[in-house]
């Protein structure tokens, strides 16, 4: 079939080049011509593991080809996937959504044919309705132009296989001929036994919707455990475990640490909050606030231990930033949680030093103001506390032990709790996280390591200290 995918970010090229890797022939279309001139030349422009293989493949192959022009785009096909984004409005929780707005109004003038137009950005409910009469009441007369929308459920760092292999697909269509459609685009995946939902527009937008708010929710309560551990010196990643064990809750999105960033569960409960206020059923979302509070206490309790580890003050100090990306395995650094912290140590007049294996160019954009390192060890150098704040592979590798030869002090916050303390502590750090007790019991309740290293820096002792923000010892 021939397919056309408007807008060629993070979801569009990937949604563009598994298309076309599933055997359709596919037209990217981006208004951002340097992201479409690299794309056309087979280079991703950002981060994705697994994208460049399929892009080369693909426009090798001559059945992907990207353009700026909508008008080709409407030469082109007869379906057409919609994925630009639907970032938060500058002056409200809601979503906007001028770009799909721009998209409909410049395409639906210009086709010639009866279309399927598919929505794959997260909107608010009820989307899918309005774009349609926006769609109707411009297209040439005798044209019949459908809005239908098929939401994303891909992870960036996954988006590939995601994509190509996904849990589900839920299309809302108001058609036959619309469901019909979907189910030829998408016939690999059917015939590998991937669920498809077939529903009505609304349902659709609200399944996306409904779906990251409840993973939201889900970081939240486990990072709202993490602060109850803290006070009572509980461990949550043990409670995580035992949480996870029972089926009906689950371990996937039970890390506590830092808390959820990037560009869609943040926006998204947000705009759904908006959303829901429209509806007049804005009480009963309105957890959704907490979520969001929740997830930004982390933030601030974050830095409020470096600052407290550091005795009280962060100016004068330095301090090296393990990861900039609001996740690992993704250059991505919208509203990361790992450059918040960043910012705000700095404001507070920390020297910082970040590192990131993908991430630098776009944090650099973010937040110019830091030194950024392209070695991990560079990045140490001198440091009097080292934050952990982004879980790459390659920082679990790390030898504690030749780390600690280029600090100042050996003091880590592991803000994912996704390092080992027993393997750092050994080697003479002071490691803390969000949710643990100082001494993390191993194995088993009750043993205690207390050491204490002289450094240049003046001694690094495990012992909770009088303000500790999260010991819960006598502040
Ligand atoms: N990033 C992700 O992992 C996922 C994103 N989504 C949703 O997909 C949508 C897109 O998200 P991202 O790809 O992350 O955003 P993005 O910002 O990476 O990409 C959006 C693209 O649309 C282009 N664009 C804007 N206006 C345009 C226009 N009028 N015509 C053609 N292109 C235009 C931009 O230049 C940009 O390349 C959002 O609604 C997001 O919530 C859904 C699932 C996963
Ligand atoms: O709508 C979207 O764009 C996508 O949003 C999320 O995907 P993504 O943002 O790529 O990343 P996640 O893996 O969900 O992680 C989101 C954030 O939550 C954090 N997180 C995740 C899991 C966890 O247990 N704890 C936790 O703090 C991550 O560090 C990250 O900052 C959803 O998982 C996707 O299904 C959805 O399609």
């Amino acid at each position: 079939m021939r397919l056309t995918v408007i807008g060629t970010g993070y979801l569009g090229a990937v949604h563009a080049a598994c298309m076309a890797d599933i055997g359709h022939d596919v037209l990217g279309v981006d208004t951002d011509s340097g992201k479409i001139a690299a794309l056309a030349a087979g280079r991703a422009p950002f981060f994705e593991p697994g994208l460049p293989e399929i892009l080369i493949r693909n426009t090798r192959a001559g059945r992907l080809r990207f353009t700026t022009s909508l008008q080709e785009a409407a030469d082109f096909a007869d379906v057409h996937f919609v994925c630009v984004g639907t970032p938060q409005r500058a002056d409200s929780l809601a979503a906007d959504l001028r770009h799909v707005e721009a998209v409909v109004d410049g395409l639906a003038p210009l086709l010639t044919r009866d279309s399927l137009i598919v929505g794959k950005s997260t909107v608010p409910v009820g989307t899918t309705r309005t774009l349609t009469r926006r769609v109707t009441s411009q297209v040439r007369p005798g044209v019949d132009a459908e809005v239908a929308w098929n939401p994303e459920f891909l992870r960036e760092g996954f988006a590939v296989q995601d994509t190509l292999r996904p849990d589900r697909l839920v299309v809302g269509v108001t058609s036959p001929h619309a469901d019909r459609t979907l189910r030829d685009v998408y016939e690999p995946m059917l015939r590998a036994g991937v669920a498809y939902v077939s529903t009505d527009p609304a349902t659709a937008e609200l399944v996306k919707v409904a779906a990251n708010s409840f993973l939201a929710t889900k970081i939240s309560f486990i990072n709202a455990m993490a602060e109850v551990c803290d006070a009572s010196g509980a461990d949550v990643v043990t409670l995580a475990e035992a949480l996870g064990h029972d089926a009906r809750i689950g371990r996937a999105f039970l890390s506590a640490g830092l808390g959820f960033g990037g560009g869609c569960l943040p926006k998204d409960i947000r705009a759904f909050l908006a959303r829901a206020e429209e509806l007049q059923v804005g009480e009963a979302v309105s957890f959704l606030h907490q979520v969001d509070q929740i997830n930004h206490r982390q933030r601030r309790r974050t830095v409020d231990l470096a600052r407290h580890l550091l005795g009280g003050e962060f100016a004068g100090r330095r301090v090296a930033v393990l990861g900039a990306t609001f996740k690992p395995d993704s250059d991505d650094v919208r509203d990361s949680p790992a450059l918040a912290v960043a910012a705000e140590i700095v404001a507070q007049g920390a020297d910082i030093r970040v590192h990131d294996p993908e991430g630098i160019d776009n944090a650099q954009l973010v937040l110019p103001g830091p030194s950024y390192c392209t070695d991990v060890m560079e990045a140490c150098r001198d440091a009097d506390l080292v934050l952990h704040l982004t879980e790459w592979r390659q920082y679990r590798a790390l030898d504690p032990v030749k780390l600690s030869q280029v600090v100042r002090a050996p003091r880590m916050i592991d803000a994912r709790n996704a390092l080992d303390p027993a393997l750092w502590r050994e080697a003479g750090w002071h490691v803390r996280a969000l949710g643990r007790p100082v001494h993390v019991p191993t194995p088993g309740p009750g043993g205690t390591l207390r050491v204490t290293i002289p450094q240049a820096g003046g001694p690094v002792s495990t012992a909770p200290t009088p303000g500790d923000p999260l010991s819960g010892a006598p502040k």
